[in-house]
């Protein structure tokens, strides 16, 4: 059964907490957005481990470089799974996974601004990654004619275990399973709707649904 993942891009581990309080009962994998864990440290990444002991914690360092160090510091923080960046050399994932091997955890790796998304998917698969996020950055959405389309498109001939990122919303989440995704990734979608409860119950029904 594919995973409802919900990105918190808030602020404060506060806030934070509050909206995982609202939608944990219809999500897999809570995720701390890369601002969060920048403005509140890996503190953020212990309460919410400690308030949803049963969910996979997951925690968008978006490394670059140190991997295994970085990693680690999450992972004995509480994270479950942590990002890398896939534009970061395979010494860098080598060492988180090496990190992740050591906590009996997971690293994804973010492909955000690669050029050729699915070659590095299938790359990094082999270094022994859990997923892959094909993502769309908030940058890249905002820019005029960016369309998820691209991402379901590559999902589709990954080939490869994938989630996709940059949109996810009521309207295109059933192709975004449909297209192989065993994971999608719902920020604004969810963190942005009036009523954060009813956002995630519905993706969660269209996921099981597709
Ligand atoms: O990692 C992120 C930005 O770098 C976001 O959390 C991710 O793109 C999901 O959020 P949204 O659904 O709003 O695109």
């Amino acid at each position: 059964m594919a995973k409802l993942q919900v990105a918190i891009d808030l602020l404060t581990t506060e806030e934070a907490l509050a909206l995982a309080a609202k939608v944990a009962p219809y999500v897999d994998i809570i995720e701390l957005g890369t601002p969060l864990i920048k403005n509140m440290g890996s503190t953020v990444i212990t309460a919410m481990k400690a308030a949803h002991p049963d969910k996979l914690v997951f925690a968008d360092l978006k490394t670059a470089d140190a991997g295994e160090l970085e990693a680690d510091i999450a992972f004995k923080a509480g994270a479950d799974l942590v990002t890398v960046m896939g534009a970061a050399g395979n010494a860098t994932i080598i060492g988180a996974v090496k990190a992740a091997k050591a906590h009996g955890k997971g690293v994804v790796v973010d492909t955000i601004g690669y050029p050729d998304r699915v070659k590095r998917a299938q790359e990094v698969t082999a270094l022994g990654v859990e997923f892959v996020e094909l993502h769309a950055g908030l940058d890249e959405q905002w820019t005029p004619g960016y369309s998820i389309q691209v991402l379901i498109d590559e999902a589709a001939r990954a080939g490869v275990p994938v989630s996709i990122a940059g949109g996810v919303n009521i309207d295109n989440v059933a192709a975004v399973i449909k297209a192989g995704a065993i994971v999608a990734v719902a920020g604004a979608a969810i963190y942005g709707a009036e009523d954060p409860a009813a956002a995630a119950k519905a993706l969660r029904e269209a996921i099981d649904a597709a």
